[in-house]
């Protein structure tokens, strides 16, 4: 959904740069731990290009103050990549450690920030934090508009629509439109539910029609169609693809029009082909040993849901070492 302006929208309420252009209705590759290393980046953002890329999230870790955010995510933190811009995402608890690791995430070069107020699975370091942080809203208070006053770029929150109880995000606009909160990523489930059911855009909906804080949509979106869908009759501000885009990197391209939104399964193996084969090196340099590299493209390959090619499907996630991983891959060439 990209315009042709060049310039980042501004948020008229912050005056914060925005990581879409104006007018856009951005389309997002979701972070996703395992997942979106800067190899499956760095092939999204010279492929398909999604308009806006996220770090998979970063500990931080509130009982060094020296060692806040590992070494390796401060390498990460930037403003764009292959000219895309780049959300960095901090997941961790406490108010003085969070502001910190921004502070020390802006000066490695992050400029968009976003706090990760979603995560079902358990403690991430050694206190509520994810989707746990949302257990405790009255800490939020303190946390929300600290964030904002230390994050002179945008700052973001990503978040389930609940605890337990899908209503809850209703009792927090009011907190996150005080502080200033650039926009939302809303993952209409609730932690507890973690991924089961289904991601209930009702909620969606109804957040955006309650807030003026933009909302990204995300849960669920499979399929240019359901996407397109979802934009019309929510008014999203932009989507995110997590599973969906990571199964099927076209979907940002179908989604924009300029790619087949129902291709045919001589099409959607070609783009397999293409998609591992690209992926195949960038991991090769990213990751140590061959079994280390498999496990990572295996996982990349469990998020493709192809009945017509189940057959290939499960000879690539059979594959006991990268040489029959390969001819597995090869075996897809159109
Ligand atoms: C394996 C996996 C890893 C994830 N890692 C993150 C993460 O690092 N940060 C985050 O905010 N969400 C994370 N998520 C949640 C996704 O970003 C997204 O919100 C969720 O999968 C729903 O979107 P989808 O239905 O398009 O996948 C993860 C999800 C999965 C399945």
């Amino acid at each position: 959904m990209q315009s042709t302006e060049a310039n980042p929208a501004i948020n008229p309420e912050t005056g914060n740069v925005l990581p879409w252009n104006p007018g856009e209705k951005p389309l997002m590759l979701a972070p996703m731990q395992g997942l979106t290393n800067r190899a499956l980046r760095e092939l999204f953002t010279t492929w398909v290009r999604p308009d806006v890329v996220w770090t998979e999230f970063m500990r931080v870790n509130s009982q060094s103050e020296k060692k806040l955010l590992m070494p390796g995510d401060v390498r990460e933190c930037a403003a764009e990549e292959n000219g895309v811009p780049l959300v960095v995402q901090l997941i961790g608890h406490g108010r003085d450690a969070l502001v910190a690791a921004a502070r020390t995430a802006q000066k490695a070069g992050a400029v968009h920030i976003n706090l990760n107020m979603g995560c079902p699975y358990g403690r991430m370091t050694s206190g509520l934090t994810g989707g746990g942080m949302l257990k405790r809203p009255e800490l939020l208070e303190e946390i929300i508009p600290a964030l904002r006053e230390e994050i002179r770029g945008s700052f973001s929150v990503k978040i389930r629509a609940g605890y337990d109880d899908p209503r809850q995000i209703f009792t927090l606009l009011p907190l996150f439109e005080r502080s200033k909160v650039d926009f939302l990523v809303l993952h209409p489930r609730t932690v507890r539910q973690a991924y089961e059911g289904f991601a209930d855009h009702a909620v969606t909906a109804e957040v955006i029609r309650q807030t003026s804080i933009p909302v990204i949509a995300n849960g669920d979106i499979r399929s240019a169609a359901r996407g397109l869908e979802l934009l019309e009759k929510t008014g999203a501000a932009g989507l995110m693809l997590g599973r969906g885009g990571i199964g099927e990197p076209m979907l940002f391209e179908r989604l924009r029009g300029r790619a087949c939104a129902e291709p045919d399964v001589a099409e959607r193996r070609a783009m397999l082909h293409r998609y591992l084969s690209e992926l195949l090196p960038l991991y090769a340099r990213l990751f140590c040993g061959d079994m280390q590299v498999l496990g990572k493209i295996k996982g990349v390959v469990s998020n493709v849901e192809d009945h017509e090619l189940e057959r290939e499907l499960k000879q690539l996630k059979r594959a006991k070492n990268l040489t029959a991983f390969r001819a597995a891959v090869a075996d897809l060439a159109p």
